[in-house]
C-alpha cells in the first residue's frame, strides 16, 4: 500500500529509485518538513556505508504554477544543477504518488521541464533545455544540458580509468573551482557508449543523463549531422535514448528517454 503518511524530520520516509544506474534518494517534502537545509544530512543519506546510498537526493515539493518541484542535491550534500536521470526518476515518483498521470510539466533549477511515462510506466521521456553553444577545449567539447559538461571521444573506453583521467580534468585549473562533468564516448557504429565522471559524486557513476545528453549533442555537432535525430546510449548501468533536432546552430526538441524504477522505500532511524 502507498505510503503516504507525513515525512518525520528526524525519521524521514524515503524511495530509492534507479535510472540507468544513477540512483537516488526520493523524499516527499510537500509537506516542507525535511530539513534541506542541512547539508550534512543529505550527504549522509546518500553514503553509501552509512546512510541508504545514492548519487544524488531529490525533494518532490510542491508548487503554484507547476505540477510539482524538483531540488535536487549532489551526493556530497550540495544543492546542484540539473539531474537529467534525476528528472525522469521524480516523475516517475510523482506518478507513483498519484500527483500526475501519464504526463506532466514540472520545474527544476534550469526551469520549466515537460515529461511523459510510457504505458509499462517505468520508461520516462524528459524533455531537456535547448541548447544554443557548445565550446571546444582542446580536441573536448564544453556545454551546459542544465548541467556543465565536458565531451572527450576515445578508444578502448572499456579499459580506461575513468575515475583518474575525469578527477584530473574536472580539477584542473579551469574548472576546479566552478566543477565540470567528464564525459567520456566512445563510437560503437550503432550506438556511443559514455562513462562519465561526475562533479558533486566526485566519482564515476553508472550513468549521467545531462551527460549523455551533452555527448549525443557534442558528437553531432563533430559529425555535422543535421536535422531530427536519435541517439542510442550505452552506459554502465544500462541503455538510454537522446532525441533532439539540430539546425546546424541550436539544438531544440531535446528528449531524455531511458528507464526509472522504484527499487525500495524505508524509514531513516
Ligand atoms: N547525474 C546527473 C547529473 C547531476 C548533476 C551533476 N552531478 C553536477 O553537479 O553537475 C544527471 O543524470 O544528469
Amino acid at each position: 500500500m502507498l505510503n503516504t503518511r507525513p515525512t518525520d524530520p528526524l525519521r524521514p520516509h524515503f524511495y530509492k529509485y534507479q535510472g540507468a544506474g544513477n540512483d537516488f534518494v526520493l523524499i516527499d517534502n510537500r509537506n516542507q518538513t525535511f530539513q534541506y537545509r542541512d547539508n550534512n544530512l543529505v550527504h549522509q543519506l546518500c553514503d553509501r556505508r552509512f546512510g541508504v546510498g545514492a548519487d544524488g537526493l531529490m525533494l518532490l515539493q510542491n508548487h503554484s504554477e507547476y505540477d510539482f518541484e524538483m531540488l535536487y542535491f549532489n551526493a556530497d550534500g550540495n544543492l546542484g544543477s540539473m539531474c537529467g536521470n534525476g528528472g525522469r526518476c521524480i516523475v516517475a515518483f510523482a506518478k507513483h504518488l498519484g500527483i500526475i498521470d501519464k504526463q506532466t510539466n514540472f520545474l527544476a533549477v534550469d526551469g520549466p521541464h515537460y515529461a511523459k511515462i510510457s504505458e509499462k510506466g517505468n520508461w520516462v521521456d524528459l524533455q531537456m533545455i535547448d541548447v544554443h553553444t557548445i565550446s571546444r577545449d582542446g580536441e573536448a567539447y564544453v556545454l551546459n544540458t542544465g548541467s556543465p559538461h565536458y565531451v572527450a571521444q576515445v578508444t578502448a573506453l572499456k579499459e580506461m580509468d575513468v575515475f583518474k583521467q575525469g578527477s584530473e580534468i574536472r580539477n584542473n585549473a579551469t574548472y576546479k573551482k566552478e566543477g565540470i562533468n567528464v564525459n567520456f564516448v566512445e563510437d560503437k557504429g550503432d550506438h556511443l557508449f559514455v562513462r562519465t565522471f561526475e562533479r558533486g559524486v566526485e566519482d564515476e557513476t553508472f550513468a549521467c543523463g545531462t551527460g549523455v545528453t551533452a555527448v549525443a549533442l557534442a558528437i553531432a555537432k563533430d559529425q555535422e549531422k543535421t536535422g531530427s535525430q536519435v541517439t542510442e546510449i550505452e552506459v554502465l548501468g544500462g541503455n538510454l535514448r537522446v532525441g533532439f533536432h539540430y539546425d546546424g546552430q541550436e539544438f531544440t526538441k531535446v528528449f531524455l528517454c531511458g528507464p526509472a524504477e522504484l527499487v525500495f522505500e524505508g524509514n531513516i532511524r
